[in-house]
């Protein structure tokens, strides 16, 4: 496949309402998706760089420096000098399983190398006319959809927005927490939607050990797992706080390759990764993430960052999974949007349809994706 350019298009997003986290409060999305444009198929990526590195190092405007700079050159040198399909000399193409290898080189910026190869992927899947999920090993053809609930500024208006959510079907309920934002609203969760409502928590980083007594206090609730309690580099604080707490631990901004994945593993420091292809440098590392953790008996689930139709589709193919056994963070698309940029995911009995199309399923609906776009910017290979 000859990959002759892509396209750098800025959407943003209004959010059907705030959505509020330890680290800070997001109203609208400025997303940079990428269009592929081959000699078979044009195929689409979305970074999930947030427009602030507050989740991690990573944001939006350097990641489309990153990839005007560095990436789409690195990649295109790399298709100069692979030989032709079939083995004929002189400039050939590239493959998606080439995008990795090529980027190698330039350090970090795992988000913005994801969605270079989504792109690179989906243009590849569509002209063989295989879907993400057949090419990933989907072994569903729909995924358990659970949501994130953001912090509320009472409890009260946080009990209806999980009695909204329970309403709609989602099957697992994670609860944004924080110090002094923790204890009382799962407790309140707990006494209003009894004990069999699947329930978590997600801290994005915002404890340290000197929290576990604390933390511990959330252990007769009976959660699936505390997401990321403690910094992304604090795997052996993690180790620690496991042996003092009985609520699993799971990690998210932690786990940024298979490599770190097997440490974290190994140290003990998670026995429930969250998986999110973006975080991680694309849905190849995120399947590789996916055998390691399964090779070690660690259950796995599908993260989310507010994803467009787009990256929901791919996440949806990726969570069809053998090993990701515990809902993910895959909502319908009016979690966040009231209008998405392609056909949005609905909900349908607590799960939602893994498409089953070439590449992603999904595209962008022309009229939709004009009207949230803020710029376009051609780049040639
Ligand atoms: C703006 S917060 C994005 C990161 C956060 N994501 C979610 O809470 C899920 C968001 C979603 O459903 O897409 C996480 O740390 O897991
Ligand atoms: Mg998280």
């Amino acid at each position: 496949m000859k990959l002759q350019g892509v396209e750098l298009r800025r959407i943003t997003m209004p959010l059907v309402s705030p959505f509020r986290t330890s680290f800070g409060t997001e109203h609208e999305r400025d997303i940079l998706l990428l269009r592929a444009v081959t000699d078979g198929a044009e195929g689409w990526g979305e970074c999930v760089a947030m427009a602030e590195p507050l989740y991690s190092s990573e944001f939006v405007d350097a990641a489309a420096e990153v990839l005007r700079r560095f990436l789409l050159p690195a990649l295109a040198r790399r298709q100069e000098s692979a030989p032709r399909p079939g083995g004929t000399g002189g400039p050939g193409g590239i493959a998606a399983t080439d995008v990795g290898h090529a980027l190698a080189p330039i350090k970090g910026h795992r988000m913005a190398k994801a969605a270079l190869e989504m792109a690179v992927l989906d243009a590849e899947l569509r002209t063989l006319g295989r879907s993400f999920a057949s090419e990933l090993g989907a072994v569903a053809d729909r995924v358990p959809s659970g949501v994130s609930v953001g912090i509320h500024d009472t409890v009260p208006a946080l009990l209806d927005a999980v009695d909204g959510y329970l309403a709609e079907g989602y099957v697992r309920i994670k609860l944004k927490i924080e110090p002094g934002w923790d204890v009382e609203p799962v407790r309140a969760v707990r006494e209003r939607f009894g004990d069999d409502v699947l329930l978590q928590v997600d801290a994005n980083t915002a404890y340290t050990l000197g929290d576990a007594r604390h933390l511990a206090r959330l252990d007769p609730f009976d959660l699936l797992l505390i997401e990321q309690p403690l910094e992304e580099e604090d795997v052996l604080g993690h180790a620690e706080l496991a042996r003092r707490i009985t609520t699993p631990v799971c990690l998210d901004e932690s786990i940024v390759s298979a490599q770190t994945a097997a440490a974290a593993i190994t140290l003990g420091a998670c026995s429930i990764i969250n998986i999110k292809p973006g975080r991680v440098g694309g849905y190849l590392e995120a399947r590789r993430i996916h055998d390691l953790a399964v090779a070690h008996g660690v259950a796995v689930w599908c993260g989310g960052m507010l994803e467009t139709g787009l990256g929901r589709a791919a996440n949806a193919a990726l969570a069809a999974l053998p090993g990701f056994t515990l809902p993910g963070d895959i909502s319908g698309s009016g979690r966040f949007y009231r209008t998405d940029i392609t056909e949005p995911f609905v909900l349908d009995d607590g799960h939602i349809a893994v498409p089953t199309g070439p590449g992603l399923g999904v595209t962008p609906l022309p009229d939709l994706l004009d009207e949230f776009t803020t710029a376009r910017e051609w780049v040639p290979l």
